[in-house]
Formats: structure tokens, sequence, C-alpha cells
């Protein structure tokens, strides 16, 4: 795969929601890269966070749900591309704002006093009250305790009325107790603020010396500020004035002006306190705060550009054509994405779903021709009766037979297999650059079901995308899939071609999930089932999450988290039986000549 192009590339993603005051954590650090035509399945149990993950990078995530940390880049050239147009008020515009940046440029000269002042301050607020970090610590283990509380509340709830009196009884008190330790704590910090507040009104030398320090800090930064600002920082400050235009672009006035207003402010901030704006990754963290930065290359002619984009064509000499450009060039990190506008380029367009319910998708008081057109309209604005040929040609492609005449019929007038051909065709018609399947073949039939994953598999090799699948099913996995990750509790478990996961499996969850294949099971024989369920998210996990349900569990299982081992290029697994120093330990015998059962029942 190394050859292969990442078309999106995952970093230690946590994705977490809140649920009534409490914090679910649904990913765990997954890190994966994705490449442009594979077909990766994403596999697991139910609950292991498969839709969760993949809705995260399709901009669906439910809205208690948020990014916690990570970074998900997607490498889309048309969409890093970036212009604007360069004319005269544009120039205008810069030339403001790199007056106003000019202006900032003279606080770089004070950061290091300044950030002497704010130590000076913090001081002050230890000796008057809470220094930062207490403040903080007590802030922490209240919220812990909180937590606490209502997770007893929440057991208590579970108990039987009738038959868990005692158990209710005592969570009552433990509960009464836990109040009072949360009042009894929230005043012992209130006593010490208290205490220190009146110690330092007993000590006005302190508050002298405070006064005297700052006066003279402020005299030194005033003088430290005056410093004219080098011609080097103003063309500094100049490219930074055309990326704030690129950056904020993209936006209606309001929002633009918005945007505008926000980067320049945490630009004079990041100068306040002496960021270096030459170093890119921090002038991008100073951007991301407000929106993604778009790097600034050069000013070049609309003719230039398009000649860039489709170096086939020649080159245009009108006058339009001779219009300038801001030309800039971003990394999208979807996971920094907090504007609809930049979703809207993405979601359907770039990255389309399909989910297991056609009928959630259809409009069912809508023809299915009209919803293709629609969406064809929206996203290729073309005209209506450009949007019905191409509709009608897409829902040959996805094999309705006569689709002239089907085109006006209503979503109930087709089957369950034809409903799903015409998601298909839906998420297809904007040609995006990936299409999650999220169980698009559970609620089918079986005959239906190969049917469509054949459909998948023949539309990905014209049009090019990768397709990422959600499934719980391992058979339609080794069907269609070039790779696998397998999600448990949130974390990538184990991810390697198909070849290596079914056939050399490293990790226990994964030897499981196997093992509870049908098409293994032999007559008579009691199917496969892993015991126990997996671990409450809302809680810390400590060691292997799949611990208290591996039969092979090591000590080292329940004290600390394996890391990602490697055992080829392409195949890694987090299990502590690949450390050399673990025993050996033989996969389980069902699953030992899984390569010729499943050659068998799927003709691999
Ligand atoms: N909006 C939400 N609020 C709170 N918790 C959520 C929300 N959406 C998902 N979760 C939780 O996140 C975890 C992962 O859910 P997810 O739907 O991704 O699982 P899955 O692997 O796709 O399972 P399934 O096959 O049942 O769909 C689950 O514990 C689920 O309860």
């Amino acid at each position: 795969m190394e050859n292969k192009k990442t078309i999106l590339s995952i970093k230690d993603l946590y994705v977490k929601f809140r649920v009534r005051g409490r914090i679910l954590t649904a990913i765990r650090g997954i890190s994966l890269d994705i490449y442009e035509n594979e077909t990766i399945a994403i596999v697991g149990e139910s609950g292991s966070g498969k839709s969760v993950f993949t809705k995260t990078f399709a901009g669906m995530l439910d809205t208690n749900g948020f990014i916690d940390q990570g970074s998900i880049i997607f490498n889309d050239e048309e969409l890093s591309d970036t212009v604007v147009a360069y004319d005269d008020s544009a120039k205008r515009l810069v030339a403001a704002f790199a007056e106003k940046l000019n202006e900032y440029s003279h606080l770089e000269f004070g950061a290091d006093i300044y950030k002497e002042m704010l130590e000076l301050d913090a001081q002050k607020r230890a000796k008057n009250g809470l220094s930062d970090e207490e403040e903080a610590e007590f802030k922490k283990n209240l919220k812990a305790m909180k937590d606490d509380r209502i997770n007893l509340f929440n057991l208590k709830q579970t108990y039987d009325p009738k038959q868990e009196k005692d158990k209710i009884k005592e969570a009552s008190a433990r509960l009464k107790e836990m109040e009072a330790e949360y009042k009894a704590y929230e005043k012992k910090r209130d006593d010490l603020k208290k205490e220190r507040k009146n110690a330092a009104e007993q000590d006005p030398e302190f508050m002298r010396q405070y006064h005297e320090k700052k006066a003279a800090l402020k005299a030194k930064y005033d003088e430290a500020i005056k410093q004219a600002v080098s011609e080097e920082t103003k063309e500094r400050n100049l490219v930074l004035a055309k990326e704030i235009l690129l950056s904020s672009g993209r936006f209606s006035l309001r929002k633009r002006r918005k945007c505008i207003k926000g980067l320049l402010e945490a630009l004079r901030k990041a100068m306040e306190m002496g960021v270096d704006l030459n170093n890119e990754s921090e002038r991008n963290q100073v951007f991301d705060a407000v929106t993604f930065r778009v790097k600034f290359l050069n000013e070049i002619t609309v003719a230039e550009h398009e000649k860039l984009l489709h170096p086939d064509q020649p080159l245009r000499t009108d006058e339009k054509s001779q219009k300038m450009l801001l030309h800039g060039y971003c990394i999208l990190n979807l996971a920094s994405f907090n504007d609809a506008t930049d979703w809207m380029q993405v979601r359907g367009a770039k990255i389309a779903t399909v989910f297991q319910d056609p009928m959630t998708s259809l409009n069912p008081i809508l023809t299915i021709g009209k919803q293709i057109s629609s969406i064809i309209m929206k996203h290729q604005h073309c005209s209506e009766n450009d949007a019905r040929l191409r509709a009608i040609e897409i829902m040959g492609k996805v094999g309705i037979p006569n689709p002239e005449q089907r085109f006006d019929d209503y979503p109930f007038q087709y089957s369950g297999g034809m409903r799903q051909r015409i998601v298909i065709a839906i998420a297809l018609s904007c040609q995006p650059k990936i299409l999650i399947c999220d169980e698009p073949t559970t609620a089918l039939d079986v005959t239906i079901q190969a049917q469509i994953l054949q459909l998948i598999k023949d539309l990905q090799k014209e049009f090019n995308f990768t397709t990422v699948f959600i499934t719980h099913d391992l058979g339609v996995v080794a069907n269609v899939a070039d790779r696998v990750a397998v999600l448990y509790a949130g974390q990538v478990i184990e991810v390697g071609t198909v070849e290596e996961v079914f056939y050399d499996p490293k990790h226990p969850y994964t030897w499981a999930l196997l093992s509870s294949l049908p098409q293994l099971a032999t007559k008579n024989a009691k199917l496969y089932s892993i015991t126990g369920t997996p671990p409450s998210l809302y809680n810390a996990i400590v060691g292997d999450a799949f611990a208290p349900r591996n039969p092979y569990c090591l000590k080292v299982d329940t004290l600390a988290e394996p890391p990602m081992f490697k055992v080829t290029d392409t195949h890694y697994a987090r299990t502590w039986l690949l450390h050399p120093d673990a025993p050996k330990v033989d996969k389980p015998e069902i699953i030992q000549d899984i390569h010729e059962k499943l050659l068998k029942t799927y003709n691999l």
C-alpha cells in the first residue's frame, strides 16, 4: 500500500459525547490512514464506535458529540487550492490589515516584559486567594466528586425496588454522604480563599512591592514597544494580511467580517505573547483558533490559475482572464471545521454516505427522479433538463431497468434493493472521493445483498472513489474489502489487509470475532459467541479494554494499555501478546483453517 496516496489521514482522534452532565468517550485515540481508491472495512461489535468514527469525518456527528483531540487531514487538491479576487478593493483591504498588523508588531518588542507582568499578576492572585494551579485542582476534584455522585445515582435507578431494597437504601445513604463531602470540599476552598485574602490585607508590604514592580515593568514595557518595526516584519505582515483575506474569503459578507475581526485579534494576542509568526506551525495554530489557515502562495491571473488546474487546455488571453487573484493552499483538517459553510463543501459532495435503511435517506413524498436531479442541480450547477438526463444516466448505471419510465415513480413503488440502488445513485451523483457504506446491505435479503455489494465494487472501478464499509458481518468484509480495521471500545485494535486479518489475526478480539463467523459453525455444534460485555465508555479504561473478556489475558493487560505492535508493513495489532517477552499463544482451533472454510463459502 506504500505507493498509494493517502486521501484521509486520521491522527490520535478522540470523540466524546455530552450525556446528561457526563462525558462518554466513543473514540479513543484512533490513528488511521485511508488510501485513494481502496476499500477499507471497519468492523467491530455493536457500540464499538464504527458509526461514530465515520460520522466524524463525514460531518454528521450528533450535536452532543465533539472532537476533543486529534486531526483528520483530507487530501483533496481541488478543495485545498484557494483563490480570491485581488482587485482594487481587495488590495485596499489587504493594505488596511497590514497597517493594523504593523501597529500590533510593536507589541512583539515587549512580549518578554508582558509575560513578566502576567506572572506578577498571577502571584498577586495567589496571595489574595488561590493560585491558578490550586483553582484548577479544586475544580477538577469537584467535577470528579460530582461525576461519582451522578454515577451512583444512575446505578441506583437500575435497582429493582422490590428485590433490591437494601442496595437502594445503601446507595441513598452513600449519596447523602457524598453530597455532604462535596459541600465540605467547596467550603474548604472558600475558607482557604478567605484566609489568604485576610492575610494579604495584613501584609500591605506585599501590595506595595507589587505596585512598585508593576509600575517599573509597565515603564520598561512602554519604552520597549516604541521601537520601530523592521522592513522584514512589515513584509511578513503583508503576507499575513493576504492570508487573512484568503482564509476568510469563502464566507458570506457577515461571517467574513467576523472572521477577519477574529483573525486580527488572534494575531494581536499572538504578537503580545511573542509567538513566532515566522514559524509555519505556530502560525497555523494562531489561525486555527478562528478558522483554518490558507497559506499564501502567489498572485496570479485567472488564466494562469486555470492553466494550473487544467494544464492541457490552451491559455486564455481575453480581458476577464487577465484579472488578478490571490492564490493560496490550505491543509483541510476536518477536525477543526467549525463552520457549516465548510462542511457543505465536503459533506455529500466529497464524502457521501449510504445508510442501512434506504427509506430514511429518501423522501417518501418526492419522486425518485426529482430527488436525484435536485442533488445534481445543487452540486453541479446545471439546468433542470441536464440534471434530468444525468439522473437517468446514473439510474441506469446503478442497474435500474427502464430508468426513463421509473424516473417519476415514488420510493414506495420501488423494492428495498432498488431503493438502496437509488440511495447509492444519489450518493454518487456528486462524484464523491469517499463513499461511506454504513451497513448498506443489512436490511436486504441475501441475494440482493450480493448484488448491491457487486454494484458498489463495479461503480468503484468506474468512478475511482474510496469505499469505507462499516459492517459487523465479516463475511461481507472477506468479499469486498482490501483492508480491515477492527474496532473495540473506540480503538483500532488490529488493522491489515484482508488476508492478514483473516488468515493471520493477532488480537484475541479478532480471534473471537472470526470464531463467531456463522460460516465456521459445524452441524449440531454451538455457535461461538464472545462472553461478557464491552467496558463502559463513561469511565477511564485501565489496561487493555478487552482484558476482562479475554481468555488469553496476561497480567500486564490489566495494568497497561498495549501499544500498536507492527506485524508487517501493513499489519498492526494492539495486544501485549505481540511483545517479544509474551508467552507464545496459538489462535483458537476453530479459526486455524479459516482459509479453506472461507474459500469454500465465498469462492475467494
Ligand atoms: N449521540 C450520542 N450520544 C451519546 N452517545 C452516543 C451517541 N452516538 C453514539 N454514542 C455512543 O458511542 C458509542 C459508539 O457508537 P456507534 O454507533 O459508533 O457504534 P457502532 O459500532 O456503530 O454500533 P452499531 O453497529 O450498533 O451501530 C456507543 O457507546 C454509543 O452509545
